[in-house]
């Protein structure tokens, strides 16, 4: 199985580039941490009930940025699916990515867009909901999602509370590079850089 630090590393840096390149949802997510955490202490465990858009924000990134693409299974018996006969013993490789994206099942399935999630009804990942798993799904799911959520919404919190984020030399959001490299994993084809300024009202170190 891939590390749990690389896939949590990937979805770090592209819930940073989505958002960068979002000023709208970027600046939402922000002004929640500003109400809910404040600016004179740092975010703590307690917070994340609150932080209801920031996991919004993390689990739309999970939705376009699966950081585990491609699930591959083999059928434990002869199967019907959708009208396929699916022998026992084979090889099926479901590809999540491409799932996550059906326009059949998202509005703007292309489009970063957090908000998605605050509808009544809107899927989850816990197994359920087939139309987004980028945890997979049954009995061999990911049973590291708990800890994967709690580090990525801890990361991505804390970078987003602590700092405000540029691009660097002029460069336009136009020109963000969201190309990633399809695999077995899913990183950015470019490293995001992007400079921090501190935005907090006391010393960070
Ligand atoms: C954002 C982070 C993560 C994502 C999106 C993710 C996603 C997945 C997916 C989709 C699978 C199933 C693969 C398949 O069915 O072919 C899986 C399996 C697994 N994951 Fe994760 N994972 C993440 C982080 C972690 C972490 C932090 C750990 C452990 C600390 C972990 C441990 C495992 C293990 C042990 C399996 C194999 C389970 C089995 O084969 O029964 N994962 N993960």
């Amino acid at each position: 199985m891939f590390g749990g630090t690389e896939t949590i590393a990937s979805v770090i840096e592209w819930a940073m580039a989505e958002m960068i390149r979002s000023p709208a949802d970027l600046s939402r997510v922000q002004q929640e941490l500003v109400d809910v955490v404040g600016v004179d202490r740092r975010v703590q465990d307690s917070d994340f009930e609150k932080l209801t858009f920031l996991r919004r924000a993390i689990k739309e990134t999970l939705r376009l940025q699966p950081p585990v693409p491609l699930l591959q299974h083999e059928t434990a018996d002869d199967a019907d699916i959708g009208g396929y006969a699916i022998p026992k013993q084979a090889q099926v490789v479901v590809n999540a990515w491409a799932i996550n994206r059906d326009p059949e099942a998202w509005d703007e399935p292309e489009t970063f867009k957090p908000s998605r999630f605050l509808k009544e009804g809107a899927p989850d990942f816990k197994g359920s909901n087939f139309e987004f798993i980028p945890f997979c799904s049954g009995w061999r799911s990911c049973p590291g999602m708990q800890l994967a959520l709690y580090t990525l919404e801890l990361a991505v919190a804390h970078l987003l509370h602590c700092f405000t984020w540029d691009l660097p030399d002029g460069m336009k959001l136009s020109e963000l590079d969201m190309n990633d490299v399809f695999g077995l994993t899913l990183p950015r084809a470019e490293r995001l850089v992007a400079i921090p300024t501190p935005s907090l009202q006391f010393p960070l170190f």
